[in-house]
């Protein structure tokens, strides 16, 4: 049947039977009909053919970040093309790899490259993959980022824990849990309201302070913002946002959070300080994404210290 066609027969429906006949056609709400608990239990099962042991944290890398899975031992790289359903990675800095394997004494899985709206994915797709690593035995979600700096005392290069996020897509409407709630997603029942309030663990944050200080690396603490992309903010724009509070600005995370608090992940956010974000009229520096990959690979390193140095630390759950 044509798109045409689809649509047509749609409005028929819903003039025939109200606006409740249109229940379920929001974007997410459609992502999430295909992505169903059997489906993902089936990408699931595809996986675990590849590699039995059950992961304890799971990575999602930023632009520029992927370096972080090639630290992995004892690799098993299944690219996102040979996975069932598997959305791919169209931005340059982001390779589409699951990577499994162990690091600094922990079994890990990478996302090596994610999934952002503005390549054309709903949010509830681009944070599927939170709920295929849950199913796989994560516990620990750690995401990281690349992001411009609000704050106007950060520096290029500069690494941010993320003590908080605002969800700008969700508070227009569009939230990756949008659609029907399947109680099934994680150990709990999942509620149809979660609370995301403490989606960022505290424990964790203060563990990630302690390594911070004992590499000596200066770690700010800040609130994160992900706006729809793909541009980056007009000057207007990052002024409103620093009225509002916020320190770093980007594209991601924001959703994959929001799934991780659905499944009951406890959670870590980086977000690496790739751009200060433009506040005057007369500046003449503009974004761009070169420069966010280059700064990106530039502090890896960094940055790969203290997540190895974080994982090590979280206790083995054998539950
Ligand atoms: O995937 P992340 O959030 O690290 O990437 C940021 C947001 C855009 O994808 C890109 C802009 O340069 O970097
Ligand atoms: N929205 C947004 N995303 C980014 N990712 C890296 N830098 C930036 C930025 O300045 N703005």
């Amino acid at each position: 049947m044509s798109n045409n066609t689809q649509s047509k027969k749609e409005s028929a429906l819903i003039a025939e039977n109200g606006p409740w006949a249109a229940v379920g056609e929001h974007p997410n709400a459609i992502t999430n009909r295909f992505y169903t608990y059997e489906r993902v239990q089936e990408i699931v099962a595809f996986i675990q053919n590849i590699v039995p042991a059950k992961p304890e944290v799971a990575i999602i890398c930023g632009s520029g970040l992927g370096g972080l899975a090639e630290l992995v031992v004892d690799k098993v790289v299944i690219p996102y093309a040979d996975i069932p359903n598997f959305p791919r990675s169209t931005v340059a800095g982001h390779r589409s790899n699951l990577v499994f394997g162990i690091l600094n004494g922990i079994s890990v899985v990478c996302m090596q490259g994610r999934f952002h709206p503005y390549e054309g994915y709903t949010t509830a797709a681009c944070a599927f993959p939170v709920r295929v690593m849950q199913m796989l035995g994560a516990h620990t979600l750690i995401v990281t980022c690349a992001a411009g700096g609000v704050n106007k005392s950060y520096r290029v290069g500069d690494i941010m824990l993320i003590k908080d996020h605002i969800n700008f897509p969700s508070m227009a409407g569009n939230n990756p849990l949008i659609g029907h709630n399947d109680e099934r997603f994680g150990k709990k029942i999942r509620p149809r309201f979660p609370p995301v309030g403490h989606a960022y663990d505290r424990q964790y944050a203060s563990q990630m302070k302690q390594v911070a200080a004992k590499h000596n690396i200066e770690l700010r603490e800040g609130v994160y913002c992900a706006l729809g992309g793909p541009c980056y903010e007009t000057i207007a724009e990052i002024n409103l946002l620093r009225v509002l509070g916020i320190d770093a600005v980007g594209m991601s995370i924001v959703h994959e959070v929001t799934l991780g608090a659905h499944c009951g992940l406890r959670m870590l956010g980086l977000a690496l300080i790739t751009n200060k974000c433009l506040f005057e009229y007369d500046s003449t520096i503009e974004a761009v994404h070169e420069d966010v990959i280059r700064i990106s690979e530039l502090k890896a390193n960094e940055l790969q210290q203290l997540i190895l140095d974080f994982v090590g630390g979280i206790k083995t759950n054998k539950t």
